[in-house]
């Protein structure tokens, strides 16, 4: 880890606020008789019902979809017994990754006792609170008897991560792996380095896929694990000690076909992989540094396929591919335990997502680029959208036919539908977007390159790789608040300044100026003082002379000034009528998007046409699949007034135009976002969900009704993004955020790609 990735680690868990959870209740609580109905005396007729019948707990309280991370800190990643308070880092973002990839509700609990038998009793008299405990990061030997023993007293599912996490993972990266090595897992050779928790619940899943356990050779610390061995045994690695000669990991690797790493950095040396067999699968596994680097591999062997557990390599190899999953498959079938059909069917899922081909809404969340299995892609990316999808309901149903489910699922049609709403509504909108920003070296420039919103923005934009920023601005005054706010960034390196007033840079740029002005009333002295003192302008031309491949403009004074001055110099593009403007609103019930919100006072039917297809297009850039309503003060044909006939034309036009969108209308805003309400006003509606993209008739109604909601509701503003100009240019509003520069960012970014 890098000086200043670690510097940005510690701020990303120290600010705002310290720590990365908190607490928030699901309840109004916000009059006398709320406080009455939540507290006392209210409260107690939910605790006589559970009293009364204890299975209703799901129904009254948060049980069902409460998980607890466990640790007592033994085997904290690969940094070893650091405890239980230097754990919880880790153990706090578990609760984050249950919450983020399956909406499940957790919370970290570290117990600081290492003897096994006190922590079981510790751990097994919270089963009340909880609807599954998720054991972390506690070392062997003694996880596999805790584990065993709170199964046996507790019933809710009790999953050691560390052992069955990684288990399945590996196991549908092994089985992929193979695959495309041609080598079938029978006869496979199979090397570890690490006996512990991790590497033996591995094998174990191994051996049951068909791995046979004379092909295994098992190393620790101590080297290898052979018969007769006395150092450092215990009766869970004896399972595998060999009769061999083989006495450290460089005997043991001859031949081996898959290298599985599961223990501490750098114990693999690249000088041993040239005695492995040939084309062989390097599992370097151990976090947060692996046993071998990847580059290291793939100079001494060009013809493995490698892995490691973290997110900056291909092929991650982690257990958050599994845990949020598996627990949302268990904890929706009511499920008392995760039981080997439920692993096995996980193991299935993940592995034939690697191999499916993929949907459009899954290429946007790879970046745009369709994921393709092969020796980079032998398994899905933790932010797959199809993760939760698929496994969940495969776990459930195993749950169900091997007898464990106490809840069933009744209809997996419902089921399915359910969890695709959390994943697309509340799955991150700009996670796509960044993907397809990320790497690709895109230039942009900030107009307002001395604001610390900019600033702030630009730091983040440097660490996630977005872009190579520019800057306008005076060095001077920028250096010094990079200094102030204690940002990272280098002024000589990473950024590039343009002084307005001072730099050549801009010197060339006039005569063109000149003359895209020149017959807007800007005179040639006027524009030459424009070039130099309106960074906007500026900014601008960089663009659009190809110095930059897109621009951030505005965010101080008039919205539409920065714009005409930048529409000014890139104008519209050539196959569209006019340029509109987007804005989404990220709720807590999914994102909204408004069109158009700024820029056209009183579209024609053609031009509310135009603005949906275009917008439409955006919102496939997200990754979601746009679901247009066209709204109106009438419900479908009611009025016979101008606005709603307008709308009607509309429809007409755009579904002649591109009869695969999901469009209907007109129709009241109600009607557009529930279902219910829409299906009593028509009979043969076309949306197959709430709409997302809800398009106006006039600009005061967009822009009313996103500002109103973004204030009423807390919401989230992105954008707007300008529809239909030229080149990548994005005008901030003055309320812009930080966060709000960093999405502008992605957003134009991944237009240039
Ligand atoms: N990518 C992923 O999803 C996951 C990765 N891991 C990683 O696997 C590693 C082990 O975790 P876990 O099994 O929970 O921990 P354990 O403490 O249970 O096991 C650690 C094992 O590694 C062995 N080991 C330690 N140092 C060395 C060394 N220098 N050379 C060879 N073997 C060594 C230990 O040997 P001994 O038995 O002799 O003490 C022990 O067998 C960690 O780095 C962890 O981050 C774990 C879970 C998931
Ligand atoms: C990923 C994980 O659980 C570990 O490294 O311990
Ligand atoms: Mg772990």
């Amino acid at each position: 880890m890098d000086e200043d990735f670690r510097k940005a680690a510690l701020d990303y868990h120290r600010l705002p606020r310290p720590g990365k959870l908190a607490i928030e209740p699901t309840k109004r609580m916000a009059t006398q008789r709320d406080l009455g109905l939540a507290y006392s005396p209210g409260v107690a007729a939910a605790c006589l019902e559970i009293a009364a019948d204890p299975k209703t707990a799901y129904d009254y309280t948060t049980r069902g979809n409460m998980v607890a991370v466990i640790t007592n800190g033994t085997a904290v990643l690969g940094l070893g017994a650091i405890g239980a308070l230097a754990s919880k880092p880790v153990m706090e973002g578990k609760a984050v990754l249950f919450k983020k990839f399956a909406n499940i509700d957790s919370i970290d609990i570290e117990v600081e006792e290492r003897d096994p038998e006190r922590f079981v009793e510790a751990v097994a008299v919270l089963e009340p609170s909880f609807g599954a405990i998720n054991l972390e990061d506690i070392k062997a030997p003694e996880c596999f008897e805790i584990e065993r023993s709170l199964r046996a007293r507790m019933s809710i599912p009790v999953f050691h991560d560390d052992q069955h996490g990684t288990a399945i993972i590996v196991a549908a990266a092994v089985r992929n792996g193979l695959l495309l090595q041609n080598k079938p897992i029978e006869a496979a050779k199979i090397v570890t380095s690490g006996a512990g928790a991790a590497a033996l619940a591995c094998l174990d899943l191994l051996v049951a896929m068909g791995a046979q356990r004379e092909n295994i050779t098992v190393c620790d610390i101590e080297g290898v694990v052979y018969e007769g061995r006395e150092v450092l045994m215990d009766p869970y690695k004896s399972r595998y000690a060999r009769a061999t000669n083989a006495r450290t990991l460089a005997d043991a690797l001859p031949d081996a076909d898959v290298f599985l790493g599961l223990s501490a950095p750098r114990v693999l040396k690249a000088e041993w992989l040239p005695s492995m067999a040939p084309s062989p699968l390097i599992l370097a596994l151990a976090n947060p540094e692996p046993e071998i680097l990847p580059e290291a591999v793939r100079a001494a062997r060009p013809d493995a396929i490698v892995a490691t557990g973290r997110s900056d390599y291909p092929n991650q190899v982690n257990n958050v591919l599994c845990f949020p999953f598996i627990f949302r498959g268990a904890l929706d079938a009511g499920a008392t335990t995760i039981n080997e059909a439920m692993k096995v069917a996980c193991v299935e899922a993940i592995a034939r997502l690697a191999r499916a081909e993929a949907s459009e809404v899954v290429v946007a969340a790879y970046g745009g680029q369709a994921p393709i299995f092969g020796p980079d892609y032998i398994i899905p990316k933790p932010f797959d959208p199809r993760l939760i999808l698929e496994i969940a309901p495969a776990v459930a149903r195993a749950a169900m036919e091997s007898g464990v489910a106490t809840r069933p699922i009744a209809d997996f049609d419902a089921y399915r539908e359910g969890l695709e709403r959390f994943v697309f509504r509340s799955g991150d909108l700009m996670r796509p977007v960044f993907a397809a920003a990320r790497g690709a070296g895109r230039r942009i420039v900030y107009a307002e390159g001395e604001d610390e919103r900019t600033l702030r923005a630009v730091q983040t934009v440097l660490d996630e790789g977005i872009a190579d920023p520019v800057l306008i601005g005076r060095r001077e005054v920028i250096a010094e608040k990079v200094r102030s706010m204690g940002l990272r960034m280098d002024l000589d390196d990473s950024v590039r300044v343009i002084d307005p007033a001072a730099d050549e840079t801009l010197t060339p740029l006039l005569p063109l100026y000149q003359g895209k002005v020149g017959r807007r009333g800007i005179p040639p002295d006027a524009a030459a003082r424009a070039l130099r003192t309106r960074p906007t302008v500026a900014a601008t031309m960089l663009l659009e002379t190809g110095q930059v491949d897109a621009a951030i403009v505005g965010g101080l004074g008039e919205w539409m000034t920065h714009w005409h001055q930048a529409f000014d110099i890139v104008g519209k593009r050539p196959d569209v009528g006019r340029v509109y403007a987007m804005t989404g609103v990220i709720l807590p019930a999914g994102t909204l998007f408004f069109v158009d919100t700024h820029l056209l006072v009183e579209p024609d039917a053609e031009q509310i046409a135009e603005m949906t297809l275009l917008a439409s297009e955006q919102v496939r850039a997200f990754g979601v699949v746009p679901r247009v309503a066209l709204l109106s003060h009438s419900s479908f044909g009611a009025s016979d007034a101008p606005s709603a006939r307008k709308m009607r034309q509309a429809l007409r036009l755009i579904r002649e135009r591109d009869p695969s969108l999901e469009v209907d209308g007109e129709m009241h805003a109600d009607a557009a976002l529930e279902p219910a309400i829409r299906a009593r006003a028509v009979a043969d509606g076309r949306l197959t969900d709430s709409a997302n993209l809800l398009v106006f008739p006039n600009l005061d109604a967009a822009n009313i009704a996103y500002n109103l909601l973004k204030a009423a509701a807390d919401g989230l503003q992105v954008g707007p993004i300008l529809l239909g100009m030229n080149k990548p240019v994005h005008v901030m509003v003055p309320s812009t955020t930080a966060r709000g520069i960093v999405n502008l960012s992605a957003i134009a970014a991944s237009q240039t790609a």
